[in-house]
């Protein structure tokens, strides 16, 4: 789905086709991903979720450059990925704020280096931490402000120089539950207003839900795509449709499919969470040999 607010064309087409990616591990050539095929159209809003280790990192740094796939094509429309460019900007868990310098000097930094004009800085970076709702932090330092908020001025550092598509990778995932909330909100809000592409790694389903347009879950790995699920959701998103009979259907479709997968991560060891007839606990005996 397009962003539709109609501000303009949408930007940022993200074309992943049939991505393997190994690596050496043990001395042996191991699998992280393979034969992974996914779109994020223009303006679109997508998420990936999959077991702990199936490679949705892997994936998000093939995109930002950082990494080339071992056989597939990655490219962000129409041209190959090579290296890491300014129409990609990238979130972390980690806030990677320079602390040295003010809020607005740290989002100003890229546009520095792009050899930008200091009034023309100024401008763009206040014009986005107004939109974040940062204005009044501008001359602040990293250190006198919180989790979330930090993580509001990265999301704005990364967007001060326009790119066509926004990486994010748990960029909640170091926040309460709170603040998480609170940091949906705002982050659906700007996305609207700036009609760019966003593919969003993240373990948590009902983020998943509540922001995107469309959620691929991975396997176990070697991590494939399982499933594609569109999110009929209207815009804007408000908290109140997390409790309608859609978000709580897509939930339940959702946990199903990554439980699955996070059974098969741990090798089928836990079936049935640990509780189930394929696992028992040993008489005092058994216990006893192991021990
Ligand atoms: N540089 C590397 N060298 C060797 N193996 C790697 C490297 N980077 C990742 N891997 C392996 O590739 C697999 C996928 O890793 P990745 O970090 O992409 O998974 P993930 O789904 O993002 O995990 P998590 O949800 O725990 O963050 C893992 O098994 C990991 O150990």
């Amino acid at each position: 789905m397009m962003a539709s607010d109609g501000k303009g064309p949408a930007r940022g087409h993200i074309d992943l086709r049939d991505i393997r990616v190994s690596f050496m591990q043990n001395g042996a050539a191991l699998d992280a991903v393979s034969g992974v095929t996914l779109d994020v159209e223009p303006g679109e809003f997508v998420s990936v979720v999959g077991p702990s280790g199936c490679g949705k990192s892997t994936l998000l740094n093939i995109v930002a450059g950082f990494l080339k796939p071992s056989a597939g094509k990655a490219m962000v429309d129409g041209k190959p990925i090579d290296g890491p460019g300014s129409e990609r900007g990238v979130v972390f868990q980690q806030y990677s704020l320079f602390p040295w310098l003010k809020v607005r000097e740290n989002v100003e930094f890229g546009l520095r280096m792009q050899g930008m004009g200091r009034a023309e800085r100024e401008s763009k970076a206040r014009t986005l931490l107004g939109l974040a709702g940062l204005l009044s932090f501008e001359n602040h330092y990293p250190d006198q402000l919180s989790g979330g908020m930090k993580q509001r001025v990265g999301i704005v550092r990364a967007l001060a120089t326009g790119p066509q598509v926004l990486l994010m990778d748990e960029p909640f995932g170091a926040l309460d539950a709170q603040t998480r909330v609170v940091m949906q909100e705002i982050l659906t809000n700007m996305w609207q207003q700036l009609r760019l592409s966003v593919l969003f790694i993240t373990h948590d389903i009902e983020e998943s839900i509540f922001l995107s347009d469309k959620v691929y879950v991975m396997t176990a790995r070697p991590g494939r795509i399982k499933a594609e699920i569109p999110i009929p959701l209207p815009r804007p998103r408000t908290p109140e449709m997390t409790a309608s009979p859609t978000f709580m259907a897509l939930h339940r479709q959702l946990k199903a499919l990554i439980r699955e997968e996070s059974l098969a991560a741990m090798g089928g060891e836990l079936r049935d969470g640990g509780l189930g007839q394929d696992w028992h606990l040993g008489s005092q005996d058994d216990v006893r040999a192991v021990l």
